[in-house]
């Protein structure tokens, strides 16, 4: 892996060079040129992506190409691809892309081709999906499932709980799925209060089977069960495991033939394509779950084989390396359009977060630029009643990538019309903005006095110039969706080789963890806490006292 410091590249002084000379170029301006739009848009299969609404130019967008050849982005992506141990901490190669590889070419970890052990747990996860989804996995007292609660957090969660919401009109109907991630008590609580253990199904996913909240969620939910069934033994056709542990699986009472492996060489936020991604086969069925990975694969063979300019992943990605090491964003916000997509924005917090928020380079320095941005969003048009007033009028830059299905599952009246009007109109807003120019002669028509006009009109002026992506799909189905997880997933890889950070590690979760174990023991018993900052031991021994009600 090549570890250049991006900063040292003839490119990044080209750039550097690019936004002093188009600093009065606003984005509005770029549209003098009536081929705007037909060069600064890839379409791609049934995705079309603009970013022709960023401040970009022609001379702009080579040089981030530049920058992304000058930092082997095209080596990078072939050592990700042929399992080169890329994530380099762990010595682990990063392989996502391989349990969605349609093609049938070997991969390869350590001389050992992966693809047979891969095809292996498809077919197990195959079996299993189609006799949950049929009805003919029955509990143990003979009833067909109907509930299927996934006990999981991080990526053993996000994924698989922002999937089956986006794909909720391919749900069985007959099917309630439930996400338990959180330690905190309520959520199993609650979780149980709602299903019937005749009928549920457990999915204990985790990676390490390690995780503090994932077990503790994952014994209580057993100790529920065995409660309620009065029979050890019935805990097989109720709970099963999808992890890497397949020692700790058997140490928790699942039978090893109900656990669903998969490797060191998936990362947790990338895992929901591997044996992570059960549940989500078994209430769309496991045809669909299959198209997931076609759709990927697909994004995976565009990105591997398309030239810079034309490849979306590596576009957005420069793009987004201009905006944050450029213009100075520090956030970008993911707004889809479309109520299913709801966990979307949340699932690629996890995603780039906690690939690319990393302040250590290869080398192990201290990096010099900014990395990975903050990452938000939510649905519009609720985020547009809530936030955009920030992103039109704040002083903060802040990039937007909207997504839109041109078909909705449903299509009710206008309902779809008057959403997708509003995202094509916020995009144009937020470029075009509003004079105070325009303002004056605004209010000046509708009769306004020159004095209200005076106080007013700052007011209401709109600087825009605010950069968008616009990524219009035809229709969110399990191979567009699979493409456009693929697609941010290349998106987030790049970046961290421009930034010359590793990807695929998350050290900066352990600390906490460590603490809040050595805590643990301390929160027990009525003695008074001593072994901390004054800060940290008041706030323990104020909770021991409030508990006490
Ligand atoms: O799947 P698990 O091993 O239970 O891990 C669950 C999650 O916990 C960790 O703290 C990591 O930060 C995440 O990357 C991971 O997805």
């Amino acid at each position: 892996m090549n570890a250049i410091n991006p900063t040292t590249t003839p490119a990044w002084s080209r750039l550097l060079e690019l936004v002093e000379k188009h600093k009065n170029h606003s984005i509005a301006s770029h549209f003098d040129y009536p081929g705007r739009f037909e060069e600064f848009s890839i379409h791609f299969e049934d995705i079309l992506v603009d970013f022709s609404k960023n401040r970009i130019s022609d001379g702009i967008l080579h040089a981030l190409m530049d920058l992304a050849r000058e930092t082997n982005i095209r080596k990078a992506i072939e050592d990700m691809f042929t399992g080169v141990p890329i994530n380099q901490t762990e010595n682990r190669a990063v392989l996502h892309t391989a349990l969605r590889n349609r093609n049938g070419h070997s991969v390869y970890v350590d001389g050992k081709d992966v693809m047979p052990d891969i095809k292996a747990v498809l077919e197990q996860m195959k079996t299993f999906a189609n006799l949950v989804h049929g009805g003919r996995w029955l509990g143990y007292t003979g009833r067909p499932i109907t509930s299927l609660v996934n006990i999981g957090i991080g990526g053993s969660d996000l994924g698989p709980v922002m999937v089956t919401e986006a794909l909720k009109p391919f749900q069985n109907p007959k099917f309630d799925i439930y996400f338990v991630s959180n330690v905190d008590g309520t959520h199993i609580a609650e979780t149980l209060k709602k299903v019937d253990p005749e009928t549920t199904l457990f999915f204990i996913a985790s990676k390490t089977f390690t995780t503090q909240e994932t077990m503790t969620n994952a014994h209580t939910a057993r100790e529920w069960f065995i409660g309620k069934a009065k029979d050890e033994a019935a805990v097989a056709k109720h709970f099963v495991a999808l992890s890497t542990n397949a020692k700790s699986v058997e140490a928790f009472g699942i039978d090893p033939a109900n656990m669903f492996a998969f490797w060191d060489w998936v990362g947790g936020r990338y895992s929901l394509w591997s044996a992570i991604g059960l549940p989500i086969a078994c209430v769309i069925g496991f045809d669909n779950f299959e198209k997931l990975l076609d759709g990927a694969h697909s994004m995976d063979e565009h990105f591997r084989h398309s030239a810079f300019e034309r490849n979306i992943p590596v576009v957005l990605a420069m793009i987004g390396i201009w905006n944050t090491n450029f213009l100075g964003a520090n956030s970008e916000a993911i707004l889809p359009y479309d109520q299913y997509m709801h966990r979307f924005a949340a699932y690629f917090q996890q995603g780039n977060m906690e690939s690319n928020g990393k302040y250590v380079t290869r080398e192990g320095k201290k990096v010099n630029y900014s990395t990975g941005p903050i990452i938000w969003g939510e649905p519009g048009t609720n985020g547009q009643h809530a936030f955009y007033q920030l992103i039109h009028q704040g002083t903060h830059l802040i990039p937007c990538d909207f997504i839109a299905p041109a078909i909705s599952h449903n299509p009710i009246g206008d309902h779809h019309m008057k959403l997708l009007s509003n995202f094509f109109a916020q995009t144009e807003a937020l470029m075009n903005g509003k004079s105070l120019e325009e303002v004056t002669a605004e209010m000046r028509k509708s009769g306004k006095s020159e004095e209200e006009i005076e106080k007013i009109a700052p007011h209401r002026v709109f600087e825009g110039n605010r950069p968008t992506n616009s990524i219009l799909l035809k229709e969110i189905n399990p191979y567009t969706l699979g493409q456009l997880i693929a697609m941010y997933e290349h998106k987030i890889f790049v970046q961290g080789v421009v930034w010359n950070i590793f990807s695929f590690d998350q050290w900066g979760v352990e600390l906490g963890k460590v603490l809040a174990n050595g805590i643990l023991p301390e929160l027990a018993g009525e003695n008074e806490i001593t072994s901390h900052d004054s800060s940290t031991n008041g706030l323990i021994n104020a909770y021991k006292q409030m508990r006490k009600g």
